[in-house]
């Protein structure tokens, strides 16, 4: 077991690559040695993000693997997908550790990526060696891995509030359906009619509905949970603010179970699991209250007059939903304590 690594950035002039910066800059055995970009090299990294002022001198350099393998142990992909795809195997072969923040690798099945992302797949070999990271579910396989797939931003929120409910039969998979809200931040920093600002402010919008890219891995885990196929309505939705995500998820209720059925259910699921909270009866979580942090909060609702219950899940897409848990997925990779360099509370208010 290593203490001190070396971490590059390929995409450290998005959303996602400047996050995992700021969290990668206070981790106490990582040193970031290379951020990198493949259309602004060359150029100070604070020239884009003026807040990285007196904080990093570096300039941005090119996507060269050998020079990166020069410089780095690990190697975090922050790239639009299709990216990785490509980049990953070159970056494996070099010999570095790879944690890819993008879709690229989640889906273990080149065809169901094809249909879903509509963009060249992987190559099946390189999508079997990647480990699923959603580390509250799959910890254990991450540890000692090479090659991570950083689950996406929604299904964290969906699945972390799902997964203990259908894994003990609390639910009905075949009754879910989940209503989910995205702040802009996760469209990343590219920007496009549908994010600018006034067509999101003061605005809420539905998109992608029964066609989003995380349906199919958000069905991959609730059907290894059921141990049978799990299909599931599952709409997204833009709402007027930068950072947060709530997923709100209805299905019926199987044993006559009550919301405090379900929090000791999901308390003794998710213990020694520092980062997932779960909520008292009748408190439900906010996107506010984990801000900034790598935090997953889950609170619950039975109904008893229908049968249904609610659960409501919420996280930062760029902390929980993206580089926190690329750093948590590091930190189980390298044999660490999970919560290194991730140690904040949330900001507030
Ligand atoms: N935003 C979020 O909340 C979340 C995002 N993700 C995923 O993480 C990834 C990054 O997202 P996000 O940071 O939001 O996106 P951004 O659009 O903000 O950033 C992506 C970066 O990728 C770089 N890039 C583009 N093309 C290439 C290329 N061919 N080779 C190398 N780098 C390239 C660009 O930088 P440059 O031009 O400088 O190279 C760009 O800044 C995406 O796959 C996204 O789906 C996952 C979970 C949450
Ligand atoms: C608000 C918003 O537009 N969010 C993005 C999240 C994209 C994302 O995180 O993409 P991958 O996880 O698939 O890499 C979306 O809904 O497509």
């Amino acid at each position: 077991m290593s203490d001190h690594i070396r971490a590059a950035i390929i995409g450290s002039t998005g959303y996602g690559g400047v996050e995992l910066f700021r969290l990668l800059a206070s981790h106490p055995y990582v040193e970031v040695t290379a951020v990198i970009s493949s259309s602004a090299a060359g150029t100070l990294f604070s020239e884009g993000y003026p807040h990285l002022t007196g904080i990093y001198a570096g300039v941005l350099e090119d996507v060269n693997p050998a020079a990166i393998k020069e410089k780095a142990d690990v190697v975090f992909l922050a790239t639009p997908p299709g990216v990785a795809a490509k980049l990953a195997p070159e970056l494996l072969e070099t010999g570095l550790k790879v944690i890819d923040l993008s879709g690229d690798y989640r889906l273990k099945s080149p065809a169901l990526y094809e249909q879903w992302y509509k963009k060249q797949p992987a190559d099946e070999a390189y999508l079997k060696q990647a480990v699923f990271g959603l580390a509250e579910v799959y910890g254990e396989r991450v540890k000692g891995a090479s090659f991570i797939s950083n689950p996406g931003c929604y299904v964290t929120a969906t699945t972390l509030g799902l997964y203990p409910a259908v894994k003990e039969g609390f639910i009905d998979p075949d009754t879910i359906i989940i209503d989910a809200k995205s702040g802009v931040s996760g469209a990343g920093r590219g920007v496009s009619l549908g994010n600018h600002y006034s067509e999101v402010n003061e605005n809420l919008k539905a998109y992608k509905l029964n066609q989003h890219q995380h349906i199919p891995e958000i069905e991959m885990i609730l059907s290894d949970a059921a141990e049978r196929p799990v299909v599931t309505t599952f709409s997204t939705h833009l709402i007027p603010m930068t950072r947060g995500i709530m997923s709100t998820m209805y299905a019926t209720v199987q044993g006559g179970r009550n919301a405090a059925d379900f929090i000791e259910l999901y308390r003794s699921f998710y213990e020694g699991r520092p980062f997932v909270r779960v909520r008292d009866e009748g408190i439900l979580p906010a996107t506010k209250e984990v801000w900034g942090s790598n935090y997953c909060d889950i609170g619950f609702a039975v109904d008893p007059r229908t049968g249904r219950a609610t659960i409501v899940s919420v996280i930062d897409n760029l902390v929980k939903g993206a580089a926190g848990q690329a750093v948590q997925n590091l930190n189980l990779m390298m044999g660490w304590d999970e919560t290194l360099g991730l140690r904040f509370v949330p900001v507030y208010p």
